[in-house]
C-alpha cells in the first residue's frame, strides 16, 4: 500500500515506570508490529508518559529518577521518546487529559510543519469531537491518530469502582484508541466483551498477543532489588548501573505513599461522597 495512504500513529504509553524494564519497550515494538501489519497505519513515534509523583502510588519513586532512566532506556530507540509533560505537574491528571494533551502536540507539530490550514483543522476536529459518542468504529481519517498503549491489566482495572471516569473511558477508547498488549492473568477479549463501552468501540481496540509471554513486572525488579538480587537482562545495563550509583529501591523506599490513597480514588471517592 502507498504509504501515503497509510494513517499515521504515535502511541502514548502511561504508567509509573518504576523503574522502567525491557517489557515496557517491548510493548511498542509489538504494537507497532501488529499495526502495521494491518496495512492501514504507519506508527511515527512513540511516547513515554511517567506518571507525576501525585499519583501517590506506594512505592513511587521521584519522577526526576524514572524520567531519567526513561530516558537512558530509549536512547538506543529511533521512534521511542519519554515526554515529561505529566511527570512534572503538581497534581495527578487523568490519562484522558494526558491523550488530549499529545494529541494537540501532535496536531500541532504536523500544522508547523506542513503549514497546513488552521482552519481546515478546526473544521475537522470540530466533526470529530461530534462524532466519536456512540460511534461503532472509528472514522477513517486523513489527519494523524494518537492510540493509548497498555498492557492488559490497565484495560482491566477499568472495571475497578472509582479508579476511571466512565466518560474518560469512553473518550479514550471512542475518539482516539487502545492498543493493548496481553498479560498473563489477564483476558482482554472477555473484558471487552462483557463490558458495553468497550464492546461499542472494539474496533477501536486492537489487542496484540504476546506469545512470548514475559512476565517482568517493574514490582518484580523492585522486589529483587531489595532484597540484593541481580536485575541485569531484565532492563537495560545502563537502567541497572543509574539505580546502583544512585541507590534507589530499598525496603524505605517501597513504604513511600504506603498510608496515602492512590490520587484517583481519592478524587472519585471525595468527588461522590460530597
Ligand atoms: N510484562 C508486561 N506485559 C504487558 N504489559 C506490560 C508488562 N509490564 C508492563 N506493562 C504495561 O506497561 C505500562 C506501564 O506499566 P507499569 O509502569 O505499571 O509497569 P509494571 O511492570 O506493571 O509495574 P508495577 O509492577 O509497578 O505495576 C502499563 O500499561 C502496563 O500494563
Ligand atoms: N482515571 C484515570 O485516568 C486513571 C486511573 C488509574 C490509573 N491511571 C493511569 O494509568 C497508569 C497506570 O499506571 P500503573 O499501572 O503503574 O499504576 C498511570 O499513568 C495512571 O495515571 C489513570
Ligand atoms: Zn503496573
Amino acid at each position: 500500500m502507498e504509504s501515503q495512504s497509510l494513517t499515521r500513529v504515535a502511541l502514548l504509553a502511561c504508567g509509573s515506570f518504576n523503574p522502567i524494564t525491557n517489557m515496557h519497550l517491548r510493548m511498542f515494538e509489538l504494537a507497532r508490529d501488529h499495526l502495521e501489519d494491518t496495512g492501514q497505519y504507519s506508527v511515527v513515534k512513540g511516547i513515554i508518559s511517567p506518571v507525576g509523583d501525585a499519583y501517590k502510588k506506594k512505592g513511587l519513586i521521584e519522577a526526576s529518577h524514572r524520567v531519567e532512566m526513561a530516558r537512558l532506556a530509549t536512547e538506543s530507540s529511533s521512534w521511542i521518546k519519554v515526554d515529561t509533560w505529566e511527570s512534572f505537574q503538581p497534581e495527578w491528571l487523568e490519562t484522558a487529559k494526558v491523550v488530549r494533551h499529545h494529541y494537540e502536540e501532535m496536531l500541532s507539530a504536523e500544522h508547523n510543519s506542513d503549514d497546513v490550514d488552521t482552519v481546515k483543522y478546526g473544521k475537522k476536529r470540530r466533526v470529530e469531537e461530534n462524532c466519536f459518542e456512540g460511534s461503532v468504529h472509528q472514522k477513517k481519517r486523513d489527519g494523524p491518530q494518537l492510540m493509548l498503549l497498555c498492557g492488559a491489566d490497565v484495560l482491566e482495572s477499568f472495571g475497578i469502582p472509582n479508579l476511571w471516569k466512565q466518560e474518560d473511558i469512553a473518550e479514550i477508547v471512542g475518539r482516539y484508541g487502545l492498543v493493548c498488549i496481553t498479560r498473563s492473568g489477564s483476558d482482554p477479549h472477555k473484558f471487552i466483551h462483557q463490558s458495553d463501552v468497550l464492546w461499542r468501540h472494539r474496533k477501536n481496540i486492537h489487542i496484540v498477543h504476546e506469545w512470548v509471554t514475559n512476565e517482568i513486572s517493574a514490582t518484580h525488579v523492585r522486589r529483587a532489588l531489595r532484597r540484593g538480587r541481580s536485575v541485569r537482562y531484565l532492563l537495560p545495563d545502563s537502567i541497572v548501573h543509574y539505580i546502583q550509583e544512585h541507590h534507589l529501591y530499598s525496603a524505605e523506599s517501597e513504604q513511600k505513599n504506603a498510608d496515602v490513597t492512590l490520587a484517583p480514588l481519592q478524587r472519585y471517592t471525595t468527588a461522590s461522597s460530597s
